[in-house]
């Protein structure tokens, strides 16, 4: 594997664990909007497919139907004011982290970031986390027409620096970065401790599964 030239990481579920502001993001929203408040565990299978997936997913499930136009864009003004206030709160990274982007840039790899957050929000809570410096390339949920699960995001960075997929790998805790990964040509390592909707990343065949992160440096040697 020392032909990898570029690791491309996700964020949410994978470098930092940012269900607490994202279930008190939501939570906020919903008594906003007279809602009860839904439980952390249902907030950990919303999130994946971005701040609006996230806000329909919660609308749904309160209003027991599919928003609608103005329910939806209502409710995501509301997340986003709510988001914009405790995101960058105590950011919690993942064990094994900070030592793993060390090494990796210590050892010559490029790093780039594909959250599919909106971008927005990405700037302050890495800077938050400590991990503004790492990453040659950053881009949100939103920096694209596509997200993740298509590979548009992923082709994207190795083209801006000139990498092929080959070259490249993938690594994140949601069967959106295995199928965005896999599409685009490059292998992908998932990590278990992420939030994956709840279901096991295995099932979802990443090249490599990982409990901690750091596994990552054996498998770049
Ligand atoms: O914002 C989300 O829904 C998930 O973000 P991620 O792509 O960094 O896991
Ligand atoms: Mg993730």
């Amino acid at each position: 594997m020392s032909k990898i030239q570029l690791v491309q990481f996700d964020l949410d579920g994978t470098l930092i664990d940012s269900l607490p502001q994202l279930w008190q993001a939501v939570n906020l929203m919903l008594v906003e909007l007279g809602f009860a408040q839904a439980p952390k565990q249902a907030v950990q299978h919303w999130v994946g497919n971005g701040a609006d997936k996230l806000v329909e997913r919660a609308l749904t499930d309160a209003l027991g139907h599919t928003p609608s136009e103005h329910e939806q864009q209502t409710a995501r003004a509301s997340f986003d004011a709510a988001y914009d206030s405790v995101a960058k709160h105590k950011v919690v990274l993942y064990p094994g982290v900070f030592e793993t982007l060390n090494q990796l840039k210590a050892a010559g790899k490029t790093l780039a970031l594909v959250t599919n957050k909106p971008y927005r929000f990405v700037p302050d809570i890495l800077a938050s986390a400590g991990l503004d410096e790492y990453f040659s390339h950053v881009l949100g949920g939103d920096s694209l027409a596509q997200k993740k699960p298509d590979p548009a995001p992923l082709l994207h960075v190795c083209q801006a620096l000139n990498i092929a997929p080959e070259h490249s790998i993938m690594v994140g805790d949601s069967e959106n970065d295995v199928l965005a990964a896999k599409a685009a040509g490059m292998r992908v390592v998932g990590v278990t401790y992420g939030y994956n909707y709840g279901r096991n990343i295995a099932d979802s065949n990443p090249d490599w599964v990982l409990d901690n992160i750091e596994g990552l440096l054996d498998l770049l040697k």
